[in-house]
């Protein structure tokens, strides 16, 4: 059955392995691959003809399967082979399609099978500009498996100048590039063929939408949880980052900042004074500490301290900058990071995971802290100790804008007030009300108007 998991190359090839082992035969496997392409090429094709660029590798050998299948079926199919089939199971592919290739086509849809999971280097300049030519030359373009240019497992775009695709048909299952930056701008729509590959524990995953509950019919705001929102020096960041976690499920939320009544909405509990005394409540379910902390060494006293009472914490924005290991020695409750990328940079700095790529980065981290690692941004990743990645589906690019990460990190923590589920469970609430939320919103949002929006995304949620 078709899972959510995002495997490497190496995973994808281990995987074909068990399935030959098994009995199957990469014919089969190819059979089963082209054929479900097949389909949705079809769907779209809606009677016009196909052009298949094929290239030497297995991924060519998709296509002549689809050139294949789409004939049977009516279609003017035209196949483009700059190669010849290299591997067994392509060139029988290529005999039982049995036409002969063109040397160029134009109108109705491109179907990319130059290149899959075994390219291992950026195409030449012939090859792009091919490539490029073929796709401006049709209405619709799709690629198999992954577009020809792109690494898998990073995501990294190889080529200067690649097509962008309609459609992306996955073979098998998902790789990083179908949902990384900046490969996953390439994707279009994208779509999984089921082959037949087995679930692996150890796998990325693709995260789901969670399912979140109403309170209980006897819940009070201290059964909800109470949630401290610890900021500093500018405190309109924290303003926003409470407001938020207000709407995110949790009963009660204060905030420690000195913020002016004027920016304080009024259902928004603001102490002033004694910081000790209010995380001595009891009654504080989780802990928020970051926007508009500042970076001072005052701020990084209040920070030690916050995380000293070992309470269920988010730590975000200058917290990152000035967190250290020694503050985090002897610490049993739950805590989750939220960095954006500049973020994870300087994390990687301080707790030496330099030098490796995001998905790396993001599992080293989540190690070396005992920490939920939620890599915020257009490809938005989190890591937990002892746990494949998960990474988030694609959300509105309009979040790209000031405050929308104290956003993020409110509705984290009130998820984390809440505490329902485990804390990778709980950053994957806060995220999915945060996606949908600005999926909601619409255009042109600011980060203020995306709070207006919790509710509804919620609802979805429920
Ligand atoms: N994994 C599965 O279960 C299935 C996968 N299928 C499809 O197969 C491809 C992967 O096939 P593979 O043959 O490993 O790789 P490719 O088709 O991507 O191409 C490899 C050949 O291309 C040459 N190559 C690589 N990079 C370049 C380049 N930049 N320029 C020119 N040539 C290049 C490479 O030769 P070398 O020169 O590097 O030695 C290979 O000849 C997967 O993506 C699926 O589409 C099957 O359907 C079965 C199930
Ligand atoms: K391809």
């Amino acid at each position: 059955m078709a899972s959510n998991q995002i495997l490497t190359v190496s995973q994808m090839q281990a995987a074909e392995q068990a399935l030959v082992d098994a009995g199957e035969t990469v014919s089969t496997l190819m059979e089963r691959a082209g054929a479900g392409a097949a389909d949705w090429i079809w769907r779209v094709a809606a009677g016009r003809a196909v052009t298949i660029l094929c290239g030497p590798g297995n991924n060519g050998g998709d296509g002549y399967v689809i050139a294949r299948v789409l004939a049977a079926r009516g279609l003017t199919v035209r196949v483009i082979a700059p190669f010849s089939p290299k591997t067994p199971a392509a060139r029988a592919a290529r005999e039982a399609w049995g036409g002969e290739p063109v040397e160029t086509a134009k109108g109705g849809v491109f179907v990319d099978c130059l290149f899959g999971s075994g390219l291992a280097r950026a195409l030449d300049q012939v090859l792009e500009t091919r490539l490029c030519e073929l796709a401006a030359a049709h209405d619709l373009c799709v690629a198999v498996d992954v577009p020809s240019g792109i690494d898998c497992d990073s995501g990294e775009v190889l080529n200067d100048t690649l097509p962008i695709y309609d459609l992306t048909i996955a073979l098998g299952a998902w790789k990083f590039a179908h949902w990384m930056m900046p490969a996953m701008q390439l994707m279009g729509e994208r779509r999984l063929v089921d082959i037949g590959v087995a679930f692996d524990w150890d796998a990325a995953q693709l995260a789901e939408r969670p399912v979140l509950s109403p309170p209980e019919a006897d819940a009070h705001k201290y059964s909800r949880g109470l949630l401290a929102v610890v900021g500093g020096e500018m405190p309109g960041a924290g303003v926003l980052a409470a407001s938020a976690a207000m709407r995110g499920g949790a009963g009660y939320v204060k905030l420690y900042a000195g913020a002016e009544p004027g920016l304080v909405p009024p259902d928004l509990v603001v102490v002033h004074d004694g910081l000790d005394e209010l995380l001595a409540d009891e009654r504080i379910a989780a802990l928020l500490v970051g926007p508009g902390l500042g970076r001072s060494e005052e701020a990084r006293a209040r920070l030690a301290f916050v995380l000293g009472c070992d309470l269920p914490t988010v730590c975000d924005a200058d917290a990152l900058h000035l967190l250290t290991a020694d503050m985090l020695e002897g610490r049993l409750s739950p805590l989750i990071v939220t960095p954006h990328a500049g973020e994870l940079d300087a994390l990687g700095h301080t707790f030496g995971s330099v030098g490796l790529d995001r998905v790396e980065q993001v599992s080293d981290l989540a190690e070396a802290l005992e920490a939920v690692v939620v890599a915020k941004g257009p490809d938005t990743m989190l890591g937990a100790p002892g746990t494949p990645v998960v990474v988030m589906p694609p959300a509105s690019a309009w979040l790209s804008t000031a405050g929308t990460g104290d956003v993020l990190a409110g509705l984290i923590a009130s998820r984390l007030a809440v505490g329902m589920d485990s804390p990778l469970g709980i950053a994957l609430e806060g995220c999915w009300l945060h996606r949908e939320a600005a999926r909601l919103a619409g255009p042109a949002f600011s980060a203020g108007d995306l709070l207006d929006h919790i509710p509804d995304a919620y609802g979805v949620l429920l």
